[in-house]
């Protein structure tokens, strides 16, 4: 017997592991996830954004005012949470899959972590200085940066 032929790609299985781990996110305007891969494709952490561990989610405010109490002061982004989230070691040479662009904070903490590749998915926010201050140190620093590219497979889970 033949073997399977429409398997996922390696691209498709960790933007897809990314994408399941936004959807943890309580974040009710965008949900971010994360998944940090080594040079030879294993998994090595996830994340989401979301509240510091031991701040209730009900407890901090979700709202985006940033005149008022915001989630900006508090939300523990998806790309540092998987980069926190490791307890392995050393995340050098490995790569991160992430469903939005990095903001400047997150390229800081991929930087000095020694991932070498970011691949994203959208680029909602490439318009703000945040963002343009991002790809300018990602880019400084040698990382390489890829726009995953969707390709429209759709996968069906049952939960
Ligand atoms: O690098 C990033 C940038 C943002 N996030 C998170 C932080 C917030 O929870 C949302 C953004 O909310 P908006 O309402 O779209 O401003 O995304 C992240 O995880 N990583
Ligand atoms: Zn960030």
């Amino acid at each position: 017997m033949a073997k399977r032929s429409d398997y996922i790609s390696w691209d498709e299985y960790f933007m897809g592991v990314a994408i399941l781990a936004a959807q943890r996110s309580k974040d009710p305007n965008t949900q971010v996830g994360a998944c940090i891969v080594s040079s030879d494709n294993k998994i090595l952490s996830i994340g989401y954004n979301g509240m510091p561990l031991n701040c209730s989610d009900d407890a901090f405010s979700w709202e985006r005012n940033t005149t008022e109490d915001n989630k900006y002061f508090y939300t523990v982004h998806s790309e540092l949470n998987a980069i926190l989230n490791y307890r392995g070691g050393s995340l050098e040479g490995s790569k991160i899959y992430v469903t939005l662009f990095p903001c400047n904070e997150c390229a800081k903490a991929i930087i000095q972590s020694g991932i070498k590749a970011v691949i994203y998915r959208d680029d909602l926010y490439k318009d703000t200085k945040e963002v343009k201050a991002s790809k300018r140190m990602l880019m400084t620093a040698g990382v390489a940066i890829v726009q995953y590219q969707p390709t429209g497979r759709k996968l069906e889970i049952e939960l």
